[in-house]
């Protein structure tokens, strides 16, 4: 399956963290891409820098304009889903999206406009708590691929093998 995460509402002057932990866990969790609502520089070089480093294709955009890629994503026949406390239970719908072959992943950060709502296949909750965006994003791609996402070899320049204690990482020099 094929994911693309959609980032909506990045605001540079207080979402640079949040929003590079959403692109960090989109790829560690298994996504193939993000979009970026808003410009920001410096959250793509981060990202695209993790990617130099510890591999993958993951691929990084900003200044999307995110209601002509939903329709766009939409219209070639992928699916949307969108995570927010006010959906449906993860575990009834989860099922469903596992069947889809691409799949568009939205994610707020203050207020998601209503047309957000419309437009997705499911609207989907990860408990009907008001949590994060960073929390909602590793647990649905978790439980979209049933924890088989953190076996995956990223190819990278950089490996950590797992240790007890201390830090083992294995520089493969490509
Ligand atoms: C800080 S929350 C903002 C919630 C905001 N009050 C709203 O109405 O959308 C930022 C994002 O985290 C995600 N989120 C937060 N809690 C969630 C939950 N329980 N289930 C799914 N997604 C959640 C949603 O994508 C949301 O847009």
């Amino acid at each position: 399956m094929r994911i693309t995460v959609l980032r909506l509402g990045h605001r540079p002057e207080r979402d640079k963290r949040i929003t590079t932990h959403v692109g960090l866990v989109a790829r560690a969790f298994g996504a193939d891409e993000i979009l970026i609502e808003g410009r920001d520089e410096s959250v793509v070089e981060s990202l695209r820098d993790v990617v130099n480093r510890w591999g993958g294709s993951f691929s990084v955009t900003d200044g999307i304009a995110w209601r002509d890629e939903l329709r766009r994503f939409r219209d070639s026949g992928g699916k949307i889903v969108h995570l927010t406390m006010y959906g449906r239970r993860i575990d009834e719908v989860i099922g469903e999206i596992r069947s889809c072959e691409r799949i568009m992943v939205v994610v707020g950060a203050e207020k998601v406009p209503p047309d957000v709502y419309d437009i997705a296949d499911w609207n989907v909750a990860v408990g009907n708590q008001p949590h994060s965006e960073v929390a909602a994003l590793a647990v649905f791609l978790d439980r979209l691929f049933m924890g088989e996402e953190l076996e995956k070899d990223f190819g990278g320049r950089l490996k950590v093998i797992p240790a007890a204690r201390g830090k083992v990482v294995l520089d493969r020099g490509l």
